[in-house]
């Protein structure tokens, strides 16, 4: 590719340099094009999934989180936000992601398959009245679709943050958040978004 050829001393020559400045340009008006579509469309979604989950804690239940990579980072993030704080100071909140115990992950994987580490992970945590959050840019992990599922079955809320495709996802929950591009990594810069404002919501709901 022209922008990653490099010059025999390592550094780029001034066209490559330019093509690449066009190429972070192009990114970030991509990335803040696709927010300005999820604002407009997705505002009442985000605010009933704040309100469930504000519900979900004032009963004493819990919020699961899961997804795959980038998305597994994510979950992550948000239950720190939820267990630690975010922008009130106020009680810890009981959001667990399912990403973090690599022996759990590790033996359900290697003994069953990697589609049911986070359904195996629900079954043995989940209650009905807990919620369940799954994140994928697809909207096709079949492990978050799987856990999901159980959680539907199961008597769970459940809440998606997904791509631009309509997916089983959608049969399998209450409410989901879709983000209009076809691109993993801009959808992944909504969904962190996204997060950040349900977080805020729901210790807006329960604390302010
Ligand atoms: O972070 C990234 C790409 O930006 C990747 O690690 C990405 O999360 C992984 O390919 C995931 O396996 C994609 O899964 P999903 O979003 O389709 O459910
Ligand atoms: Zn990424």
């Amino acid at each position: 590719m022209d922008d990653e050829r490099r010059t025999r001393s390592g550094t780029l020559d001034s066209g490559d340099r330019d093509s690449l400045v066009a190429r972070v340009e192009a990114a970030f008006r991509e990335s803040i094009s696709v927010k300005e579509k999820v604002m407009e469309t997705a505002g009442e979604t985000i605010v009933r999934m704040a309100e469930l989950t504000a519900e979900v804690f004032r009963g004493r239940k819990r919020l699961f989180i899961f997804g795959n990579g980038g998305s597994a980072a994510d979950s992550q993030h948000l239950a720190a936000e939820f267990v630690n704080r975010f922008r009130l100071e106020r009680a810890p909140l009981p959001a667990l992601a399912l990403t973090v115990d690599s022996s759990v992950l590790t033996s359900i994987a290697n003994d069953y398959h990697f589609d049911e580490v986070f359904e195996k992970q629900l079954k043995a945590f989940g209650h009905a009245g807990d919620a369940a959050l799954g994140l994928s840019t697809s909207g096709r992990s079949p492990n978050v679709v799987r856990a999901l599922k159980w959680a539907r079955e199961n008597g769970l809320h459940t809440l998606g943050l997904a791509g631009e495709a309509v997916t089983e996802m959608d049969a399998y929950c209450d409410l989901v958040v879709h983000v209009p591009s076809p691109e993993t990594a801009r959808v992944q810069e909504v969904h962190l978004t996204v997060e950040h404002i349900f977080c805020q919501l729901v210790e807006a709901i329960l604390f302010s």
